[in-house]
């Protein structure tokens, strides 16, 4: 058969459009928590490929729920207001004066840019906090330097999480887009790691997926070897891991253990660099990134 260069094209389209067709059906009407973090967060063009992504699910029949992080944008505004700040096992040492910030940055600047770039395709994102319908509570937790417990201040876990507040806002066709802020059982608000509340959530709302983004192509068995990616784990192979991962990796990689352990039949960890990444691991044959599995 002599195609012309324009057909050639067209059915190239055409397979690439077709490879996506089990994995619509297999995920029509499935929920799917995307942790929106790292370099796609601070670059423009993959902050728009990022939207366009979680668009393009909702009209494909899934139900995308994105949870987003923002340290970077958190210590650069605790720079300019002079507040001191820093890590202590991966966490925020978070005073009350830190917290405020924390909930500007992430609540008012972060959120409310990526409901806007959602936005930009139809009026679908709602912004909401942990403190929103009573999302999340937070239970206070310390840091874990060289195993020992250490204060970090207003810093929590997810304690409880209710669904609801968010189902509601899926049921009625939007994609909610939640900041990690959460008050504890008196009302004291608290500081949560992204990674960690998206896998709670996750959880909590019987996600069919995690997909957590980051600026690496995914899990290293022997960091930084970059022979050593794993494609695929399963959650008792990643946790005899756990204890040999460095910090940056460390919640990422919990995050998708608790959701594993917790029912959610695959979390994955994929390059955020790579534009359009979510729609790549969800509706291509490939496989993109490390995803964790139960066994
Ligand atoms: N075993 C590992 N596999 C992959 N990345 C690792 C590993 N150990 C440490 N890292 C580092 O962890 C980083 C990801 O964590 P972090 O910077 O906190 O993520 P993000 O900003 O995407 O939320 C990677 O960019 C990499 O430098
Ligand atoms: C307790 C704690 O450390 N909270 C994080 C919350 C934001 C976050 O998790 O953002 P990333 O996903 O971009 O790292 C912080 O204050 O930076």
């Amino acid at each position: 058969m002599n195609l012309s260069a324009d057909l050639t094209r067209a059915q190239a389209k055409a397979a690439t459009l077709i490879e996506a067709l089990p994995w619509l059906a297999r995920f029509s009407g499935a929920t799917v928590v995307v942790k929106y973090g790292g370099n796609a967060m601070v670059d423009p063009e993959l902050q728009r490929a990022f939207a366009a992504d979680m668009v393009f699910l909702r009209y494909a029949g899934l139900k995308p729920v994105v949870v987003h992080g923002g340290g970077p944008q958190i210590s650069a505004m605790l720079g300019r207001l002079g507040i001191a700040s820093e890590f202590r096992g991966g966490l925020r040492v978070t005073t009350p004066e830190a917290m405020d910030v924390v909930r500007m940055v992430l609540v008012g600047q972060v959120g409310r840019e990526l409901v806007g770039l959602i936005n930009a395709h139809g009026p679908c994102a709602v912004g909401l906090s942990g403190e929103d319908a009573g999302l999340f509570t937070a239970v206070r937790r310390p840091a874990y330097v060289d195993g020992e417990p250490v204060d970090v201040g207003q810093v929590g876990d997810v304690e409880s999480v209710n669904a609801s507040a968010v189902t509601d806002l899926i049921e009625a066709g939007r994609i909610p887009v939640i900041s990690t802020v959460a008050p504890d059982a008196d009302g004291v608000l608290h500081n949560l790691n992204a990674d960690t509340a998206a896998a709670a959530l996750a959880v909590a709302l019987d996600a069919r997926k995690l997909v957590v983004l980051t600026d690496v192509p995914g899990l290293y068995a022997d960091w930084p070897d970059t022979s050593s990616l794993v494609s695929e784990i399963t959650a008792d192979d990643l946790a005899k891991l756990l204890p040999a991962l460095e910090s940056g990796m460390v919640p990422k990689m919990e995050a998708c253990l608790r959701a594993v352990r917790g029912g959610v039949p695959a979390a994955h960890v994929v390059d955020g660099r790579v534009a359009h990444s979510t729609l790549l691991e969800v509706f291509t044959s490939e496989g993109f990134g490390t995803m964790v599995i139960e066994s």
